[in-house]
């Protein structure tokens, strides 16, 4: 089995640390030439500072640094888009073989179609995507004939260094059929149950992850896992990058709560109007999050501070486009989305 894991962001290299580290102790995986873990990075930068330094990986913010060599691990590479040979580990060879499942850990606004025509060459007609994204899409942009599957993740990852990462915060992996939301070809007749593994690629990599020390679940009902956190995404996100607090921060009024609320209520419309199943406890669910999270900078804070592009528009944006596909107004998600993308211009940028 091919694992490929595309981006070397928090998410990527989060996967990529604890399935190697997983695979270096385990015979099923070290002895078995079979089994490859690639981790792919956009810059070539990147992979050669990988290659040449390995990844230091903490399980959490205190906790002892683990000093990970790819190439020291049977099956395990590094290399970046942007090469076509893997140049630091030439005993590889060229790296031409096709990957039987992708995990795909780029944000949103990197899923374009450069990105769509690389994958293709990386894949053969079995070949899975999994997309581990926040938020929804509603383009098309996945090819009809694809296998694309949804990975929805709680877990916390945090890129300290192109070479760094540490696990912030356990949570919990729901993979599932992706054919009702992006329309794909995606089918979920290849691994039933955690406890019922059956031989198929999903099963193979829901059974690595467990072995990392992931939990990782089979879903039947991906999609109420993708509300669920697009909801929290959507209420936590753009407040925490408009007024520049921590998750936690957003509990210390009850204005904060009520603009909060306000959110929640309007998303909840939405979807009820799409019939799209919502449950009131993702209320409790947001609120949760703020504490267990408190300190934490959001994903958009971070991405505004750092003058990069947000994922608004597939977060709030997503919101807004299922209103207006049943003839509604969400006016405080759209309001989110012109506040966000009217950010000074290096902040937009
Ligand atoms: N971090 C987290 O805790 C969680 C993140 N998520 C979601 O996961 C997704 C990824 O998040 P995160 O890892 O934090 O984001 P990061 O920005 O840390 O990582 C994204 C990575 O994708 C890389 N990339 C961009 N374009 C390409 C490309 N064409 N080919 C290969 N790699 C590419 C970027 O490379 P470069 O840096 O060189 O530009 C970057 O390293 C987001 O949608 C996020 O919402 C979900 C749950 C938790
Ligand atoms: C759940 C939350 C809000 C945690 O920070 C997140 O997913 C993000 O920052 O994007």
């Amino acid at each position: 089995m091919r694992i490929d894991i595309v981006g070397g962001g928090s998410l990527g290299l989060l996967f990529f640390s604890k399935l190697a580290l997983s695979w270096q102790t385990d015979s099923e995986y070290s002895g078995a030439q079979s089994h490859k873990l690639h981790l792919w990075t956009r810059t070539k930068a990147q992979a050669e500072y990988i290659r040449e330094e390995g990844i230091a990986f903490q399980e959490g913010q205190d906790q002892p640094v683990h000093s990970l060599v790819p190439h020291s691990i049977p099956g395990c590479l590094v290399a970046a888009v942007e090469e076509s040979v893997l140049t630091a580990n030439s005993d590889q060879g060229i790296i031409t073989e096709k990957a039987d499942l992708i995990l795909l850990t780029v944000k949103q606004q990197h899923i374009h179609s450069e990105l769509i025509q690389w994958l293709s060459e990386r894949m053969h007609k079995d070949t899975l995507i999994i997309t581990m994204q926040n938020g929804l899409r509603t383009d098309s942009i996945w090819p009809g004939a694809w296998q694309v599957y949804v990975g929805v993740t709680t877990e916390g990852a945090k890129k300290l260094s192109p070479v760094s990462v540490v696990h912030s915060g356990h949570g919990q992996t729901y993979i599932g059929n992706g054919a009702t939301l992006y329309g794909s070809s995606a089918v979920c007749g290849q691994a039933t149950t955690m406890d019922g593994y059956e031989e198929g690629t999903i099963a193979f990599l829901l059974k690595s992850l467990t072995k990392a020390g992931f939990i990782a679940t089979l879903s039947k009902d991906i999609e109420i896992e993708v509300y669920r956190k697009l909801t929290i995404n959507a209420v936590i996100n753009p407040l925490t990058a408009l007024w520049r607090v921590s998750n936690g921060e957003l509990l210390a009024s009850e204005a904060r709560i009520a603009i909060m609320r306000q959110l929640f209520d309007e998303a909840i419309a939405v979807y009820g109007k799409n019939d799209i199943g919502w449950s009131e406890a993702w209320w409790n669910d947001i609120l949760q999050v703020c504490r267990a999270t408190a300190s934490n900078t959001s994903s958009m804070l971070a991405d505004v501070l750092n003058h990069r592009s947000t994922e608004i528009d597939w977060i709030n944006g997503a919101i807004v486009g299922l209103a207006q596909r049943v003839q509604i107004e969400a006016p405080a998600h759209e309001w989110m989305c012109k506040l966000i993308e009217s950010l000074t211009v290096e902040e937009a940028d």
